[in-house]
This record gives structure tokens, C-alpha cells and sequence, in this order.
């Protein structure tokens, strides 16, 4: 399915976020490796949060489902022995069971998105599990991924967090349920940090005891824990919102979107600090941001790394001010659903953006008269690319038309609808 943009001057209304999609994937993960019965209030509906549920239930969680929230009765540490498992195209969820299934026998992860996910490294991880004793065959570190496991041994392991911290979270939610203690030490750098937050945030609701350093590069795990069945409650995202909200800034609006907590400890929720640094008309309080646009912004620069999942709505409405915006420190874009540097500012300049990039960079020649428009996109299979080209679209002088933007629902299905109901006019075509 693709969609077409045309140009929209202006947006009005107010959505309620969409539900988190790191946090979902996290509670029914640790309501998974509970042996209790937990519950999950609002969790995301999406292709990625689709993924987790058929994967634990593969895995043998019982799962009961209503309106408002999941029932999971869990499996504790000791899964189904399964022999396949299909993620679809959610990196987050495939980099977590593969540590998970190091508990199982022997569990092969499908490539059914070769040129997306597929397509994605995954070494640093193998090489983790292989320091506990669990054998990985792989294509070049690639799906499809075999792990042989049964029995996976604690002690000191090093993992490197230079292309993705998934890895790292992956291997802090495996080694609690180990029988012997372990140290991890992350090695080079540590990208995405602040994602690394939320996952010792919910390991901590879980009643798992982890010692973090202060700079997470080192973490102390006593083995032989269990996690607590617990109630949970996911809190709004602000990786999907963020596209939303710069939509707003670059049109004339009146827009609130409710659910969006102050005090998250997720990094994206930066949006709000950039579109104020470029100047837009916002306020936030009470969970309620509300951006009374006027489409002037200014440029800005900013470390890309501290909000990795709105990078892309960023640049989007930078592309906009008035001024050359810097979004730096931006590597590791180039290994999530497709390469969001190269890939995307192709898509940006077709779009008739002038945007440059470096290695590690993205920099944006903003162009407050507007772009041209009247091409059509490919969206790589990537729903940040398909979310930051819409509010390109929106301000361009010819309708943009996105093809196979039905990817956006790998974390936002509702997001056309919720831009439709503020005004835009964004129509979906076969
Ligand atoms: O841990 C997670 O749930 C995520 C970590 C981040 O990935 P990287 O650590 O690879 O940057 C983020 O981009 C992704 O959407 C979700
Ligand atoms: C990169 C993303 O997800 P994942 O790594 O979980 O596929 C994302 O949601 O933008």
C-alpha cells in the first residue's frame, strides 16, 4: 500500500500518544521470563509488539488478551523447546530472545525481511553468547541465526556496544536467570545509551537486582534470580509522537497529543528541547505537549545519539528552518531498518530537501520557502522513513507519494489516522 501526501498548511486537534514500543516489548519480555501471571495495561498494537507475543507464546507464555491489557502467565527459565522463530522485522525483539533462546536446545530465527532486518549485524552478539558457551551458526553474522544452547554458563563476559546497545540489554535480561554470577563489561563505546536506562528501569520492576557502573560500561549480575510476576502499565511513545510534533512545527497549528510523560527515561522524548532550541511555540505539562505552530524554525545542532529514534523527525522538520542544522554523533542510523543516513537523505534530496552526510553525520540546508515535491519515495521498508517523509510531504509544494507505506505499522499502524484526524491530507493508495 502507498500513501500520498499533498500539501497541508495547516493542523489542528489532539491524539493521545501511541503506547511505548521499547517499554512493551520489555514487559512482555520479563512477564515472559516470570513464572507468575503478570499484566500489561496499554501495551502497544503494532507489527514489532505482533512479534514479541507470537514469539513467547511460541516459546510457551500463555497469553490472554483484552481491550486495555495482556495477560501473561510466563515460562520462567525454562522455555519450550522450539525449533523456529519468526520476529518479522523488529530487531529489538530478534537481539533479545537470542539470548533468551541460549536457554533452549537448539532454535533457528527465519529471514523473512532479507532486505531489512536481514540484512542487519548481529555479530557483536553471537560473540557474547559464544563467551557463555552457547554455539551461533549464522550466515556472516546475519540471519538466519541457529542457537544451540540448553545450558549457558555466567563468568565474565565482554560485549561490545559500538553498533548497538540491544546487545547489551539483550545479555541483561539472559544472566540473571543463570546459575553462576556474571560481570559484564561493554567494550569501544556504548551507542544508545539512554535506551540502556529503560531496560534496567523494567528489570528493576521485575525484582531483578543489577549493579550498574555509572557510565553502564560495567554491570555486576547475580545469578540464580527469578523474576516477580508483576503488574505493568507502558507508558506513551515518544519516537512515533515525535513525528507528529514536527509535523505540527512546520505547519500552522494548534496540536496536543496527551500520554507523553514529563519525566520518561525515554531519550526521544529530546523532541520537545530541539523543536523548543528551533524555536517552535510548544508547551508540556501535565503529559499534554501542545505546539501552536507558525512554520518559522531555526537551526540547530544536536547529538543525535541522545535520541537515536527521532533523529529522523528531527531532521525532518529542520530541513524547514531557517539556517544549517547538524544532527552528529549519528552512526549507528546506518544499521537499523535501512540505512538512515545514505537511505534516507537520498529519499530527502528526491524530495528536493538539501541535505549532505558525513560518515557519522547528517546535515541539513534548511529551506523555510519549502521543498518541491511531486516525487516518489521509497521507503526502504522503514517506518521512521515513511513517518519523516510525510511531514516533508506535508510542506512541499507537489504531493509526495510514499510507496509501500504500509511498513509504518512495524510501530505506528494508527499513524495516517492520527494525522488525518489533525487535518493533514494523507490518503492511502494500492
Ligand atoms: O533496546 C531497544 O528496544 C531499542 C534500542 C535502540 O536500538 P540501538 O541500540 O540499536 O540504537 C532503538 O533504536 C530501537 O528502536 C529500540
Ligand atoms: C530501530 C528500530 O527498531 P528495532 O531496532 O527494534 O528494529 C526503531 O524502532 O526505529
Amino acid at each position: 500500500m502507498d500513501v500520498i501526501v499533498r500539501p497541508t498548511p495547516v493542523l489542528e486537534g489532539e491524539i493521545g500518544a501511541l503506547s511505548s514500543k521499547n517499554y512493551t516489548t520489555r514487559y512482555l519480555l520479563v512477564a515472559a521470563l516470570s513464572e507468575g501471571t503478570s499484566t500489561i495495561y496499554h501495551p502497544a498494537h503494532s507489527e514489532d509488539s505482533d512479534a514479541i507475543r507470537r514469539c513467547i507464546r511460541d516459546l510457551g507464555a500463555e497469553l490472554t488478551e483484552d481491550e486495555e491489557k495482556i495477560v501473561i502467565k510466563g515460562f520462567g527459565r525454562r522455555p519450550k523447546d522450539i525449533k523456529e522463530l519468526n520476529v518479522g522485522n523488529a530487531g529489538a525483539v530478534l537481539r533479545f530472545l537470542m539470548a533468551v533462546a541460549s536457554l533452549c536446545p537448539e532454535v533457528t530465527f527465519v529471514n523473512t525481511y532479507p532486505d531489512s532486518l536481514g540484512k542487519r549485524p548481529h555479530d557483536d552478539l553471537i560473540d557474547a553468547l559464544g563467551q557463555l558457551g552457547v554455539e551461533v551458526e549464522h550466515n556472516e553474522g546475519r540471519l538466519p541465526i541457529t542457537i544451540r544452547g540448553g545450558k549457558p554458563k555466567g563468568g565474565r563476559i565482554t560485549v561490545s556496544g559500538a553498533v548497538s546497545s540491544q546487545y547489551l540489554s539483550a545479555l541483561l535480561f539472559l544472566t540473571p536467570l543463570l546459575e553462576e554470577d556474571s560481570e559484564i563489561i561493554v567494550l569501544n563505546d556504548l551507542k544508545s545509551k539512554v535506551v540502556v536506562g529503560q531496560t534496567l528501569e523494567v528489570l528493576e520492576q521485575a525484582g531483578i537486582i543489577v549493579h550498574a557502573a555509572d557510565d553502564y560500561m560495567s554491570f555486576k549480575v547475580p545469578g540464580g534470580q527469578s523474576y516477580e510476576a508483576k503488574s505493568y502499565t507502558v507508558q506513551g511513545d515518544y519516537p512515533g509522537s515525535a513525528a507528529v510534533l514536527a509535523a505540527a512545527a512546520v505547519t500552522k497549528s494548534d496540536v496536543k497529543i496527551h500520554r507523553l510523560a514529563e519525566h520518561s527515561r525515554q531519550g526521544e522524548r529530546a523532541i520537545i528541547d530541539v523543536l523548543r532550541m528551533m524555536e517552535a511555540p510548544l508547551t508540556h505539562e501535565n503529559g499534554t505537549v501542545h505546539v501552536q505552530g507558525n512554520g518559522r524554525l531555526k537551526a540547530v545542532e544536536f547529538d543525535g545519539d541522545a535520541a537515536t529514534d527521532a533523529v529522523l523527525a528531527m531532521v525532518a522538520a529542520a530541513v524547514f528552518a531557517e539556517g544549517t542544522s547538524r544532527f552528529y554523533n549519528v552512526e549507528n542510523l546506518r544499521y537499523k531498518e535501512c540505512d538512515r543516513i545514505t537511505d534516507y537523505l537520498a529519499e530527502l534530496s528526491r524530495a528536493g530537501a538539501k541535505v549532505e552526510e558525513r560518515r557519522d553525520e547528517i546535515i541539513v540546508h534548511g529551506t523555510p520557502e519549502g521543498v518541491a515535491g511531486g516525487v516518489t519515495i521509497n521507503a526502504h521498508f522503514d517506518h521512521r522513513v515513511i513517518m519523516a517523509l510525510t511531514v516533508v510531504g506535508l510542506r512541499a509544494a507537489e504531493p509526495l507519494l510514499i510507496k509501500d507505506a504500509h511498513h509504518v505499522a512495524k510501530s505506528y499502524p494508527q499513524y495516517f489516522d492520527h494525522l488525518r484526524a489533525l487535518g493533514a491530507d494523507v490518503e492511502w493508495v494500492k
